[in-house]
Order: structure tokens, then sequence, then C-alpha cells
């Protein structure tokens, strides 16, 4: 991958970084076709899509209906810890020598506070569906109300399927029409971006993503948290297919998906080669703790390696589950491009994938990366269109992608928890990155579970070198 795309002309983008302008009002979203799709691991379904972007366009997007968090508050407490002043006080000045605003959410995020007031509703996704006839056979597990895993059938069966979708729009670069939806994203007042705050130094620490439970916290009731979990779990997965080779699988990752995952990152992002703050080539350091698994990727050179060149630590391997979460969410898409276009070979679009790295990033509540393209695999993996999957867990993200490295254009999509990204194929080179993070987001019965009480966003990255 690389983020420095973007970031070396003008000095305005990190690598994950940021931009230069001000970000416009997040694009609504044109079109959504939905498509359910199986999130168990066991079986495999789906395909959605969504628009191409801008120039010419038309969208191609398929979506499915919103998230609908419970109106739980969960209070958390709000400090810095004494031991962390004077580094948050490094970390403001710093921060305005390069033009950034506010500090304290960083230097709370490297310095192990907790700066999580209350957790508000969520902004919500919305959008209107139509059905549409397909056939996908989906069946996923869901928890029941002890967190206990029952398997039921989805709607969607040969004949008999409901599938979403949106206004009608035609891509241009796509041969097919799509339809596009409304979402509704956070209200995201967003600010122009920022730019990377000048540090360089690594923590030694390594970084923890959850906090433990300290100080007052009022617990959302069992009740409300399970109404949560259910209307996860019974909302099912969708798909959409955004863009020729760019495809989102909405609430893919069940909650219970979703904790094994932070809880498997925080063991490991506390250990050797775990979460740290990465530094950048000029010393600008990217707005998010970095950890990766299989194979470094060192953003000061753009490159992968076997160790991590600061502190000589070898990145733990990928999980054996997370590697089944990506199989199925690549199958998943390949039935989703198989059943919305007449292409037979849906892995032309979404060749099959072998994840031999995987980049973590946590973001807090200020976190953003700037567009740039993830161009640092081999030439083989990239001429091929070897997908990047990404795993969205905990507070929603605005994620921007476009053709071109300026966000002028860029357009933009709501990513939630559970959901996964794919871009490959004809999309295998779109610029992206992340705009936003929307506050307090979170599903809450996943932050009570995981003790991720730390507001942010989790994001994995899979690809193959
Ligand atoms: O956080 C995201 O959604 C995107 C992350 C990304 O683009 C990257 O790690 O290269
Ligand atoms: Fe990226």
């Amino acid at each position: 991958m690389n983020h420095g795309e973007g970031w070396s002309s003008g000095g305005r983008w990190g690598p994950r970084g940021r931009s230069q302008g001000s970000w416009q009002r997040p694009n609504r979203p044109k079109s959504e076709s939905p498509v359910m799709v199986d999130r168990s691991l066991d079986e495999s379904s789906g395909n959605r899509g969504r628009r191409g972007f801008q120039g010419g366009g038309g969208r191609c997007r398929q979506s499915w209906s919103p998230r609908n968090n419970s109106p739980v508050q969960v209070y958390v407490k709000k400090s810095l810890q004494v031991s962390d002043v004077g580094k948050a006080a490094q970390q403001e000045t710093k921060c305005q020598e390069d033009g950034r605003g506010s500090a304290d959410e960083d230097a709370a995020f490297n310095c192990w506070g907790d700066n999580k007031d209350v957790l508000q509703p969520s902004a919500l996704s919305s959008s209107k569906n139509i059905n549409l006839s397909g056939g996908l056979s989906v069946s996923r597990e869901s928890e029941d109300m002890n967190g206990g895993r029952m398997s039921y059938d989805l709607v969607n069966r040969m004949g008999d399927v409901s599938f979403s979708r949106q206004v009608s729009v035609s891509s241009s670069t796509s041969d097919k029409k799509v339809e596009l939806s409304s979402i509704e994203e956070g209200d995201s007042a967003h600010k122009s971006g920022d730019v990377g705050n000048a540090c360089n130094e690594s923590i030694s620490k390594p970084f923890d993503i959850c906090l433990e439970k300290e100080g007052f916290c009022l617990k959302a009731g069992l009740k409300e948290l399970n109404a949560e979990k259910r209307r996860a779990t019974t909302k099912g997965c969708t798909g959409t297919v955004i863009r020729p080779g760019m495809i989102l699988l909405k609430n893919f990752l069940s909650i219970n998906d979703q904790v094994t995952i932070v809880k498997k990152c925080r063991e490991l992002g506390l250990g050797k080669g775990g979460f740290y703050q990465p530094g950048y080539r000029d010393g600008a350091s990217l707005h998010l703790k970095m950890m990766c698994l299989g194979k470094n990727w060192d953003p000061q050179t753009s490159r992968y390696g076997d160790t991590r060149p600061h502190d000589g630590s070898i990145p733990p391997n990928i999980p054996f589950e997370f590697n089944q979460f990506v199989q199925k969410a690549i199958k998943d898409s390949q039935s989703l491009v198989a059943s919305s276009s007449n292409k037979t070979k849906p892995e032309d679009e979404i060749p099959c994938m072998s994840p031999d790295i995987c980049i973590a990033n946590f973001y807090t509540s200020t976190g953003k990366l700037g567009l740039h393209q993830d161009k640092d695999e081999s030439a083989k993996s990239i001429q091929k269109g070897l997908p990047v999957v990404s795993f969205s867990i905990g507070d929603s993200a605005e994620f921007v992608y476009s053709d071109q490295r300026s966000d002028d254009n860029a357009e933009m999509v709501v990513l939630q928890s559970g959901d996964v990204l794919l871009f490959g194929g004809k999309s295998r080179k779109v610029f992206h990155g992340v705009r936003s993070i929307l506050k307090d987001t979170a599903p809450k019965v996943l932050v009570q579970e995981t003790d991720l009480r730390r507001p942010g966003r989790l994001n994995l990255t899979f690809r193959q070198y």
C-alpha cells in the first residue's frame, strides 16, 4: 500500500493523510442496490453495488437498510492521566506547529487517556430500498438474547429474494445500470484536512485500543443492549457495487465477529509488534495508531519488510479467523457481482486473494487519513487487481474515494461498524481516505462487550503482496 501517494505533492496529504483543502460536505450517495448476503463463515453469497463517481457518470451503488442503534447512553470517564499531561502538552505544541486544530483528542489518544463523555444515539445511514429479484441463498448466524449463536435463513432464496435497490442511475464506467440510494451521513461538519502533526517518535509502550473499566461508568441496560444486538443481527448483510471493483458489504461482520476481532487485535496490539504511532517521511505523523500483521509496512519508505525498523519487532501472523472472514467477503462480493451483472466471470472484477498483509489502524475521534492509493504491494498483485479488503469496527467513518488525487470531487460513503469494503479490479488503484470519524456511533453492545471504551474506529485492511 502506499499511503504516501497524495502526500508528497504540496505536502498536503499525508500518505495516510490529509487534505489540503476543506472537505466538502459529504456527497450523498446516489444509488444503491443492496443484496442480502450471508454473513456466516461457512456459507457465502451476496453482492452489492455503489456508484461510480463524478465525471459523467453515474453512480452505481446498491444499498440496504440502515443500522438502527438504540438510544442508549453510556457514560464513560473523561480524563487524561496525570502522567500524560506532559505528553499532551507536547502534542499540542506540535499540532499547533503544523496547523492542526485542537490536539486534545490526539493527546488523549497518544497518552492513553479517554475522552469519551456520553455515547449518543448513532448518526444513522438510511436508504430507500426497492425490491429486486435475485437468487442468493443466504443464511447466517445471529445471537440470541443470551449471546448464544443461532442460525437462521435470511430472505434471499432463488426466486423469492427481496433485494433492495434504489434510484436508478447508470455508471459511466460500467455497462450496467445501478440504483442509488440516499444515505444520511452523520452530521459531520467537517473540518478541512488537517495536516499531520509532527510526531516522528514512536511510543514505546504499546497502544491499548481498549481501556480498562475505571471511573464512573453507567452501563446501558441489559435489555437495551440485547435489543440492539438483536436488531444488528436480524438486519442482515447486504451488498452494494459502489463502482466496478468496489464492493460494500454492509453489516457483514456480526457483533460477535466484531468482538472477536477487537479482542484479538487488542491482544496482539499490546504485544511485540503491536500498535504504535507511526511517523512519516518528513516527520509528519499519521493520525492513527498502526499495527501490521504478516508483513511490516514502513511509512518512512513505503515498503514492506519482515521486521519493523524502529524496534526490530516481527509482525504477528494474521489470525486464522481473520483470513476466513476475508475469504468469505471475497466470495460474497463475487456472488454479488455475478448476480448484479451479466458478467460470467466475477473474478475479473473481484479476483481471489490470499492476504499475507494486514494493516490495522486505530483512529481516535480526530483521526483521519488523506487520499492515497494503496500501491506498495507487488506490481503483480496490483496489476492483477487483487482486492484490498477493509473491515470497519467501532465508530463510523466518512470514507472518501476518487479517481483523482484531489478530494474536490471525491465521493463519500459512511462505513459503519461491521461493514466490509473491497476494492480490487478496476478500482484497485482508487484514491481513498478517511475524512472523519463520526463520534459515538459505535454499537453500544460492542463497546460493552469489548471494553472498547476508547472512542474511535478500528480498521483492518488485508492485502496480498
Ligand atoms: O481506514 C480506512 O477505511 C482506510 C485505511 C486505508 O486506506 C489504509 O490503511 O491504507
Ligand atoms: Fe489505503
